[in-house]
């Protein structure tokens, strides 16, 4: 098997105990662009939101012990230099680097935390001026870096930033990029890049939030990252500084310590933990029982908004909501999902949106459904991951399988009878539908023409796998959504008097979050003896 060589950035800094700045964003902030990061420790500070606490600097010698140990086998391919606390170690980290070098080096003149305190004095100046910046690819300075590196000059305008950007390079980096996040009263956060000959603004809306500890750290491993894949400088700090914005702005709200300045979400995954589940709690099968897929074209018929025709279906009983908008405007699609998912929520019910990952991922529904023509299975759950709930529509027990293997978490199987709300739909009929059944290793739902009328015959199969039927035209094609959902979940409720005890739901109530409510139970077999021992163990 031929072996693939990964892009590898070393970063040489501190650690950050809070985790938000230092190694701690290096490492993050590598892995999240697709870049392996090594890790030369320098000092281990003890930081949180509140400030820095205590400095503890690893000696010099220990430094260029773990500088050989990565540079003489792991060939790194880019350097990233954050806090370098004593001149001992910039110089035996230039040393390195003559010994071992690289293919660029990246200097962030870490010399004060945001919070006002010093992790390396100002005796590092010129170490740094002399020792490291003349190998630098790029150095990042902040305002008040670039101002130390130039003997204490003012820098107040974009104009200064650029004026500074100049005066650094004559110190002999081959490119300066004055970071302005600190930048008073700019509503834009501003970067200004000199390669040596043109000056490049980086401008991106400056985000409202607390959490900006250790962006100066993450854009600059961000750089170095980009570097390493082999982007070109200029489109390397175009790409950090995206970086960094989007993860801001997923971040903003995120709450973690009580100090003024917060880190950051490099990966952003953390609010996926917290996010408001239907009802908390995992897809269940038995959610399938009353499907409610909604038409946009019976809503327009009948005159009701998507949110309105939901509404009544959840108030009507149904367990399960899809959202089948096949003509609408995306925009439009995008703030119906949003609105109807926070109904569903209040009613603890799973929503999916049909075919739309996109508008599944924007508005953060419970899962997707797709037919055989659609997103493949195995390819919308690397995009929704392993929690999202996955429904494909298979005629065959063959497709039932391959939808198995794929990740998927239900089958639609159908038309079971003929029906107008598909063109050109095959009708499986009851066979097909017993066959797939049969065949399947997921729960199936059944759909296609089905209604109170007809649907005894379908919940009469006696096949274990078939947990529920999913309904268009017999809710959606009438005056009234609400009394058709009831009535054909009375229906559902009662069906079955022979089989085993199959649904006892015990619902997290919504409203009180983690107490557990037994809002309902529907005992959908009636083996006395089974339920009533199920329902005293309950209680
Ligand atoms: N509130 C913000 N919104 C958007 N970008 C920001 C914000 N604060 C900082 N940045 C960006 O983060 C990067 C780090 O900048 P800065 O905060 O100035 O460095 P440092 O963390 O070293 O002080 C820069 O690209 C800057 O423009
Ligand atoms: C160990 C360590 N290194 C660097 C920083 C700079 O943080 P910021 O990126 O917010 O300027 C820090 N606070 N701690
Ligand atoms: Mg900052």
């Amino acid at each position: 098997m031929s072996q693939v060589r990964i892009p590898h950035v070393l970063t040489v800094a501190g650690s950050d105990s809070g985790a938000g700045a230092g190694i701690q964003a290096d490492l993050k902030a590598c892995a999240a662009r697709g870049v392996y990061c090594s890790t030369v420790i320098t000092a281990v500070t003890a930081q949180n939101t509140v400030g820095v606490q205590g400095v503890s600097i690893v000696s010099e010698d220990f430094v260029g012990e773990q500088l050989r140990s990565v540079l003489s086998d792991m060939c790194p391919d880019v350097v990233k230099t954050g806090m370098l606390p004593s001149t001992g170690i910039v110089k035996i980290l230039s040393q390195s680097l003559r010994e071992f070098p690289v293919r660029a080096l990246v200097v962030d003149p870490v010399m004060v935390s945001t919070s006002g305190d010093v992790l390396a004095g100002p005796s590092i100046l010129d170490s740094f001026r002399e020792e490291l910046l003349p190998m630098a690819d790029i150095v990042t300075p902040n305002l008040k870096e670039a101002s130390a590196l130039l003997g204490g000059v003012p820098l107040e305008t974009v104009a200064d930033m650029r004026s500074a950007a100049k005066s650094i390079h004559d110190i002999g980096p081959r490119n300066v990029l004055v970071k302005g996040g600190d930048l008073a009263d700019s509503s834009d956060a501003v970067d200004v890049l000199f390669d040596g000959k043109d000056f490049y603004e980086f401008r991106s809306s400056r985000i409202k939030t607390r959490n900006t500890h250790g962006t100066g750290c993450t854009l600059a491993s961000s750089i170095a990252a980009e570097l390493a894949r082999g982007s070109s400088l200029f489109f390397a700090v175009k790409t950090a500084k995206r970086y960094v914005q989007t993860a801001l702005d997923y971040s903003k709200d995120i709450l973690i310590g009580n100090g003024r300045q917060g880190p950051f979400d490099h990966m952003m995954k953390l609010k996926n933990s917290v996010r408001k589940f239907y009802g908390h709690r995992p897809f269940d099968p038995n959610d399938l029982l009353l499907y409610a897929v909604t038409d946009s074209r019976m809503n327009k018929k009948w005159g009701r908004s998507i949110t309105d025709a939901v509404k009544a279906a959840l108030e009507g009983g149904a367990t399960i909501v899809q959202l089948r908008e096949k003509d609408a405007d995306t925009r439009d699609f995008l703030e119906a999902a949003k609105a109807c998912l926070e109904i569903c929520r209040q009613h603890g019910v799973p929503l999916l949106i049909n075919d739309r990952v996109d508008i599944a991922l924007a508005c953060d529904a419970d899962g997707v459904h797709v037919g055989q023509s659609d997103m493949p299975a195995r390819v919308v759950r690397t995009l929704l991951g392993p929690d999202k709930i996955i429904g494909v529509s298979c005629k065959t027990p063959e497709q039932a399988h391959v939808a198995w293997i794929e990740g998927a978490d239900y089958i639609g199987c159908g038309g079971v009878y003929p029906t107008n709300t598909k063109e050109n739909n095959l009708t499986v009929g009851l066979d097909g539908l017993k066959n797939v059944c049969l065949a399947s290793n997921l729960p199936v739902v059944a759909i296609g023409g089905i209604g109170i009328s007809n649907v005894q015959p379908v919940m009469e199969l006696g096949v274990p796998s078939l947990k529920g039927v999913a309904v268009v035209s017999s809710l959606f094609d009438k005056e009234s959504v609400l009394r058709e959902t009831q009535n054909l979940r009375r229906v559902l409720n009662n069906h079955g008097h022979t089989n085993i005890l199959l649904n006892i739901h015990f619902y997290a109530h919504p409203i009180t979050n983690n107490t557990l409510i037994h809002s309902f139970v529907v005992v959908k077999l009636i083996n006395l003896e089974l339920a009533r021992e199920y329902l005293i163990h309950a209680a």
